[in-house]
C-alpha cells in the first residue's frame, strides 16, 4: 500500500462527480473522508501505556463479564421503530466505516487467536467460569485491528484504518477503491452495460432477483463485503441495486446522446443523494430527536439549498462513534423475522426466522420466500428497545458454527473493540460533549439506578473506568428520540461533519456539482417506503415512514400508487425549453 502522505501528492481535479474512493472531496487536506485513511479522533487516544496497548490493560473486567451483568432477558419491544428502522442504520454503517483487519494476500486473517495465544495481536475475550458459554469455550478469539499510521503519516500512537469511504455517497453500492472493486470500469460493466444504444442491466437479465446471486461473496456484486451477513441486509442491498439499474435505464432512455460513464455516473450521483435524504429525513429524526436535530443543523432544508458547506468540517469516520456510538443499533436487532404476503397476511404454518439461522443465508431464503417478503417481515415487525439487551442471536449465538452452538458476543466484542482501539471512557466523552460527567456512580444521572448499581460492583468502584459503549446504551433515550444523550451527542457531530464537510452533499447550493433546483425537488420527495414501492416484488401498499410502526397514528399503509415515485425528468437534457 503506498504510504497516504505520498498518495496525497496527488494533484486533484475538478470533479463533476464523487471519486470511487473519497479523495479530493476536501481540498484542504484530500485524505478526509477517503477510504484506506486513518479514523479521526474527537478525543486523544487513551492506551494504557500511552502508545498503543489497550485501555484499562488486566484492570477492567471481561468484556463478556460486562454484558451478562448488564443484560435483563427481558427482550423490550420498541414503541416506535420498526425493524427497517436498524436495517437502515446497518446499512448506512456499511456506508461509512469499516474496521481494517491483518489479512493476507488471500483475503484471510493472519493469526486466528486460539484461547490462550500469547501473540501480543490476540486480545482474547475471556469467558467467566459462571457462564453458560463455559462448557463450549474458553474465550472468544479476538484479533486487533490492524495499526496504521495518523493522517499525518505518524505513528506517535496506535491507529486503525476505515478500508472504506466516509461520506455517504452509497459506497456499500458501489464500492469503495481500487482494492475491492480491482478494476473500476468492470464494476461499471457489471452493474450496467451500454451497448448499441441501449442499456443492459446485467443482474437484471442474469437472476429473476435482479442480482447475481450465486456470486454472492464476490463485491463486485454489492460494494460492501457485508451484505449477507443478514438477509434483511441482503434485502435492503437488493433493492438498491434495482433502484441503480432502473434509474440508469431511464436516464439512458431520456438522454440517448449519454455515453455509459455519464450514466452510470449520475445514476451513482442520484443513487448517493437518496441515501443522504433517507439518512436525514428519516432515520437521523428518530434516532436523535428534534432538539439534537436542531443543536446540529442536521435539518434539511424544507425546499431549495443549503450554504452551510464549510471545508474545515472534515467528515472522516470518528473513532468513538464507529466502535461505540453506532453500534447502537446492535441493541436494536429483532431476534426473528416474519415473511408477510403481499397482503401482509401471514401464514401460520410458516415458521418466524430465527436471526441466528439466517446469517449468511440470503440466497436460500429468498429462493424459498422472495426478497420482498422479506423486506415486509422489517415494515411489519418491530425494533427491539434501546437498553442493555441482545437478540440472542448477537449476544450468546452470533455466527456460531452449528445452530443450537454458541457463538460469539457481539456487545462484549464492541466492548472489547473500544479498548483495542484506545477508546476513552464513557466519562470522557460526557465532558466532551458538556455533559456531566460523575464522579460517583450515583452521579451517574442519565442511567437508571438499577444500573448504577450493576456498574459499581462490575468496575470495582472506578467511575471513570466505565466503556463508552456500556455507559452509552446503559444511558436513557433522549427526549423525542431513541440514542441517550452521550450517543446523541456523538453522532451529532459525526452527521454534521458528513453534511457539512461534503463538498458534494445534495443540498449544495453555488457549487460545481450543484443539482438544478428541480432535480433537488425531486430527490426531496424521495421517502426509502417511494423507494420500495417503486422496485421491491409485489408491493401494492406500503407504510408512508418505512422505519416507523405502521400502527402509529398517520402511518397506516396506503396504496404505493398514491406514493410519487422518483420523478427524473428534471435529468432530461433534450426536452424542449
Ligand atoms: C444482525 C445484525 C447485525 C450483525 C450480525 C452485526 C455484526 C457486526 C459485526 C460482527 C461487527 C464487527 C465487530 C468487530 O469486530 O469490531 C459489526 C460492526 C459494526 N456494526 Fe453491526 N451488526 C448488525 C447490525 C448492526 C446495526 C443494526 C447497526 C447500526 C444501526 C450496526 C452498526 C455497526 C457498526 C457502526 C459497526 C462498526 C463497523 C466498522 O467500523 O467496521 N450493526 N457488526
Ligand atoms: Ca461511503
Amino acid at each position: 500500500m503506498p504510504s497516504p502522505c505520498l498518495a496525497n501528492l496527488t494533484v486533484c481535479g475538478q470533479n463533476i462527480y464523487r471519486t470511487m474512493d473519497g479523495s479530493c472531496n476536501n481540498r484542504l487536506n484530500s485524505d478526509r473522508g477517503r477510504s484506506r485513511r486513518a479514523y479521526k479522533r474527537m478525543l486523544p487516544a487513551s492506551y494504557e501505556d500511552g502508545v498503543g496497548s489497550p485501555r484499562g490493560g488486566a484492570r477492567l473486567p471481561s468484556a463478556r463479564a460486562v454484558t451478562q451483568a448488564i443484560r435483563n432477558d427481558i427482550n423490550e419491544q420498541s414503541s416506535v421503530a420498526s425493524h427497517q428502522f436498524p436495517l437502515w442504520g446497518q446499512l448506512l454503517a456499511h456506508d461509512l466505516s469499516k474496521l481494517g483487519e491483518d489479512k493476507d494476500a488471500s483475503g484471510k486473517l493472519r493469526l486466528d487467536c486460539p484461547c490462550g495465544d500469547s501473540n501480543p495481536l490476540c486480545f482474547n475475550i475471556k469467558i467467566p467460569d459462571n457462564d453458560i458459554m463455559k462448557p463450549e469455550k474458553d474465550c472468544i478469539p479476538f484479533v486487533r485491528a490492524k495499526s496504521v499510521l495518523d493522517i499525518n503519516c505518524k505513528n506517535n500512537t496506535r491507529q486503525q484504518e476505515n478500508t472504506i469511504t466516509a461520506y455517504i455517497d452509497a459506497s456499500n453500492i458501489y464500492g469503495s477503491n481500487d482494492q475491492f472493486n480491482l478494476n473500476i470500469a468492470d464494476l461499471k460493466a457489471r452493474l450496467t452495460k451500454y451497448i448499441g444504444g441501449s442499456l443492459i442491466s446485467i443482474f437484471d437479465k442474469r437472476s429473476k432477483y435482479s442480482l447475481n446471486f450465486t456470486q454472492i461473496e464476490n463485491i463486485f456484486n454489492t460494494g460492501d463485503i457485508r451484505a449477507n451477513e443478514q438477509t434483511p441486509l441482503m434485502a435492503d442491498h437488493t433493492t438498491w441495486l434495482r433502484m441503480h439499474n432502473k434509474i440508469a435505464d431511464q436516464l439512458a432512455n431520456i438522454n440517448s446522446h449519454w455515453d455509459g460513464t455519464k450514466i452510470f455516473e449520475t445514476a451513482r450521483s442520484i443513487v448517493g443523494a437518496m441515501h443522504q435524504q433517507i439518512t436525514f429525513n428519516e432515520f437521523l429524526p428518530i434516532m436523535l430527536g428534534d432538539d439534537v436535530m436542531r443543536r446540529f443543523d442536521l435539518k434539511l432544508t424544507d425546499k431549495g439549498y443549503y450554504y452551510g458547506y464549510d471545508p474545515l468540517y472534515d467528515a472522516t469516520a470518528d473513532i468513538s462513534v464507529m466502535t461505540a456510538a453506532l453500534r447502537l443499533g446492535h441493541t436494536l436487532v429483532n431476534h426473528v423475522l416474519t415473511r408477510p404476503n403481499p397482503d401482509y397476511s401471514i401464514n401460520q404454518n410458516d415458521p418466524v426466522i430465527d436471526l441466528h439461522t439466517q446469517f449468511f443465508n440470503a440466497i436460500p431464503l429468498f429462493e424459498k420466500f422472495g426478497a420482498g417478503s422479506v423486506i415486509r417481515g422489517m415494515l411489519t415487525d418491530h425494533a427491539m428497545k434501546f437498553d442493555t439487551d441482545f437478540a440472542e442471536g448477537l449476544i450468546d449465538r452470533l455466527f456460531a458454527e452449528e445452530v443450537g452452538k454458541y457463538g460469539k458476543d457481539l456487545p462484549a466484542i464492541n466492548i472489547q473493540r473500544g479498548r483495542d482501539h484506545g477508546v476513552p471512557s464513557y466519562n470522557e466523552h460526557r465532558k466532551f460533549c458538556g455533559l456531566k460527567a460523575a464522579t460517583t456512580f450515583d452521579e451517574l444521572i442519565d442511567i437508571p439506578s438499577s444500573m448504577q448499581e450493576r456498574l459499581k460492583t462490575l468496575y470495582n468502584g472506578v467511575v471513570d473506568d466505565i466503556d463508552l459503549f456500556v455507559g452509552g446504551i446503559s444511558e436513557n433515550s433522549t427526549a423525542g428520540g431513541i440514542a441517550g444523550p452521550t450517543f446523541a451527542c456523538l453522532l451529532g457531530h459525526q452527521f454534521r461533519d458528513l453534511r457539512k464537510g461534503d463538498a458534494h452533499w445534495f443540498e449544495n447550493g453555488g457549487r460545481f456539482s450543484t443539482l438544478t433546483p428541480s432535480q433537488l425537488e425531486a430527490i426531496k420527495s424521495v421517502t426509502l417506503s417511494s423507494v420500495i414501492c417503486d422496485v421491491a416484488d409485489n408491493f401494492t401498499t406500503i407504510q408512508p415512514a418505512a422505519m416507523k410502526l405502521h400502527r402509529l397514528a398517520g402511518n397506516q399503509r396506503i396504496p404505493c400508487s398514491s406514493i410519487k415515485s422518483l420523478e427524473l425528468s428534471a435529468w432530461n437534457e433534450t426536452s424542449v425549453g
